[in-house]
């Protein structure tokens, strides 16, 4: 775990009045430890001289993302996730969410070639530490201009913007135990009030924000995503996140962790610790009856469940010493994930006697994508247009 107090104002790296609005295609990609994150503007106001002047190539590729749902057997659009006939660079379009594996990204760069992406001139809004490690290659390969920015700048700008673009972007749930009833409630956020922004990728960054212009990376931790995906992938022999999820949505972690009643034989009263509580997680698991009697999805569950203890203690550790009673969780290891943020929120409900409120957000990883494409192609004509959706 890493403590990092050093304070970053956040500067557009382009005042608004001085952006040249890029030629077509728009793309920000963010490429992560895990998944690249793509977000495309697909124009829907083209002038008949545009679609003209456009070309065989750029056309191809606009239908070639907005009419499929897969690419390949690993890249997908989560259209669930479109946002449709927004203002955008002052133009008029679809907003698209596209995800595959940063494993396939040296592919991915192949197939633009192949598509012919490298006769034209374009430039890229990057963002995710994939933005370092992969310029060279797409540079060379693509002949293409490749724009930076830094993830966490750019995915407070993707929260701001999104946040205000879509009504439903923010929710809570009220009643996180209660699995029957759906009970999420989505609610209006300010960003003007101080609050914890916890980034589930591959590892987690947790950060204090005042207001978009000042942030702070006060903590973070290697036990995040990738480390659920990771151990459940040697404890099951499961092969993807989905089924990770699936498995651990049917299994029982209390045949793998030890409680508190199993050490106590009932609360630990002294210091207020329920019997029901973890008190070692995987804690059962040195004695061979115990091993024998676990299955696959309760080791799996156990994983989640200790990822998310290790999570949610840590944040609200931070949210006391910032004084802070609202904690936004993005990323996209709460993809297909409503048993993870019903643990969190209960989490942060029981802990905080109520007092500090768990928050989470419909576009789940795609924030600094859409902050990236933000930096460079939004005018305050934009965020004001976003604000009145
Ligand atoms: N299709 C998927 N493949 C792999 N991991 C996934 C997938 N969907 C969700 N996840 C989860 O999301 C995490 C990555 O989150 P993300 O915010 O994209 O981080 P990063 O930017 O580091 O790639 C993974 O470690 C995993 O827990
Ligand atoms: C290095 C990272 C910012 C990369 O972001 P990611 O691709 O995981 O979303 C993140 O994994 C992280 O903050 N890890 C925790 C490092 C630590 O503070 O211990």
């Amino acid at each position: 775990m890493s403590t990092n107090s050093a304070s970053s104002t956040v500067n557009s790296q382009l005042s608004s009045e001085h952006r040249n609005i890029p030629v077509f295609p728009w793309f920000a990609i963010d490429i992560g430890g895990t998944l690249v994150k793509l977000v495309y503007f697909e124009p829907l106001d083209l002038t008949p001289d545009e679609i003209l002047t456009e070309g065989d190539i750029l056309m191809n590729i606009r239908h070639y993302l907005t009419s499929n749902r897969a690419y390949g057997a690993e890249g997908f659009r989560d259209d669930a996730l479109e946002l449709t006939n927004i203002k955008l660079g002052g133009r008029r379009g679809n907003l698209h969410f596209i995800r595959f594996p940063t494993s396939q990204m040296h592919n991915f760069i192949d197939l633009c070639v192949m598509k012919n992406l490298h006769t034209l001139t374009f430039q890229v809004f990057a963002t995710g530490g994939g933005a370092y490690k992969f310029e060279q290659d797409a540079v060379e390969k693509l002949k293409l201009t490749w724009r930076k920015c830094d993830e966490i700048e750019t995915l407070i700008k993707g929260l701001s913007y999104l946040s205000k673009l879509n009504p439903n972007e923010c929710f809570y749930y009220e009643e996180p135990e209660n699995n029957a009833n759906l009970n999420k409630h989505s609610l209006k956020f300010d960003m003007n009030k101080p609050f914890l922004l916890v980034n589930i990728g591959s590892g987690i960054s947790i950060l204090h924000v005042e207001s978009e212009t000042k942030v702070r990376r006060i903590s973070g931790t290697s036990i995040g995503g990738a480390t659920f995906l990771g151990l459940s992938c040697l404890l099951t022999d499961c092969s993807s996140y989905e089924e990770a999820i699936k498995l651990a949505s049917e299994g029982d972690s209390t045949k793998v962790d030890k409680l508190v009643r199993d050490i106590y034989g009932g609360d630990y009263d002294r210091f207020g610790l329920p019997g029901h509580i973890v008190a070692s997680s995987f804690g059962h698991m040195n004695a061979p009856d115990k091993r024998e009697q676990a299955s696959k999805a309760d080791l799996a569950r156990a994983t989640l469940v200790t990822v998310l203890n290790n999570i949610g203690s840590i944040s609200m550790m931070c949210a006391r010493t910032e004084n802070v009673d609202r904690i936004l969780f993005s990323g996209s290891f709460l993809r297909i994930n409503d048993l993870s943020m019903r643990i969190l929120a209960y989490a942060m409900d029981y802990w905080s006697n109520n007092e500090i409120k768990a928050i989470f957000l419909e576009h789940e990883g795609y924030f600094s994508a859409v902050g990236c494409l933000r930096e460079f192609i939004m005018d305050e004509n934009d965020l004001i247009a976003a604000s009145q959706h």
